[in-house]
């Protein structure tokens, strides 16, 4: 079932990077990556995606409406505050109740620490705070940006638990990544971005048969004639 498309979507910056007329459709209940390098407009689509930005031209047209939540890549949480009370303070802008809250400070590992402050939580903790917020309520479309991000390959596992568990109760998953070998672990569907533009889209099991090829790297690599 088509979750959204998008048709000729553009939003290019001043420095004229950014997406560049884009067109994709993206499938509900699939977990989705968005694969790419440093500045190949991932970060763009997400925000276009969670209404962050709007688009210069082209339009997104949702099949489905969705309730998302969201993981971003560039969380500034007030750190004086506790990890409980950064926590809560989400909470409570989607009414989800203590129980949950305790429930998903537990699955990341920090309901020890929950009444430290967050100022004194290395980088991977940080990103267990901010993971474990995107879970809070019942979005039926979780994005996630850059999501590996400071996590060590225990938590990368764990991560991977978690987006199969949401896979399973029927959401959708989109996530970006410059890890193409999670992308091919975890994702069911890929759209690679290079300078803004799509070079490969579809389901990643489809683009093996057709490129004979079990490797994303290959893949990208041949379409870059590299
Ligand atoms: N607010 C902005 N103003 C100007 N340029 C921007 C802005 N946001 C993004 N860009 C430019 O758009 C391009 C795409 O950025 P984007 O953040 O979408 O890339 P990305 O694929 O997420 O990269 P990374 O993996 O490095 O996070 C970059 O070259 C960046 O310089």
């Amino acid at each position: 079932m088509i979750l959204l498309e998008g048709k000729n979507v553009a939003k290019v910056y001043e420095n004229d990077r950014g997406l560049k007329e884009a067109s994709f459709q993206l499938q509900a209940g699939r977990i989705l990556a968005l694969v790419g390098g440093n500045g190949a407009g991932k970060s763009t689509l997400i925000r276009l995606l969670t209404g962050q930005e709007k688009q210069q031209s082209g339009e997104i047209i949702w099949h489905q409406p969705q309730t998302i939540r969201f993981m971003p890549d560039d969380v500034n949480f007030p750190t004086m505050l506790t990890a409980a009370e950064i926590l809560e303070l989400l909470a409570s802008l989607k009414q989800v109740d203590k129980y949950e809250q305790e429930n998903v400070l537990k699955r990341v590992s920090l309901w020890d620490v929950r009444k430290q402050r967050a100022k004194h939580f290395s980088k991977g903790m940080l990103q267990r705070l901010n993971l474990a917020q995107s879970l809070l309520g019942n979005g039926s479309l979780l994005i996630l940006d850059e999501p590996t991000n400071g996590l060590d390959p225990f938590w990368i596992a764990q991560l991977k638990n978690m987006m199969l568990e949401e896979k399973k109760k029927g959401n959708t998953v989109i996530f970006s990544t410059h890890l193409l070998s999670f992308a091919e672990e975890i994702a069911d569907d890929v759209l690679v971005l290079h300078e803004g533009e799509i070079i490969i889209s579809g389901a990643i099991s489809e683009i093996f048969l057709q490129e004979n090829s079990t490797s994303l790297e290959e893949i990208w690599l041949k379409r870059l004639n590299l």
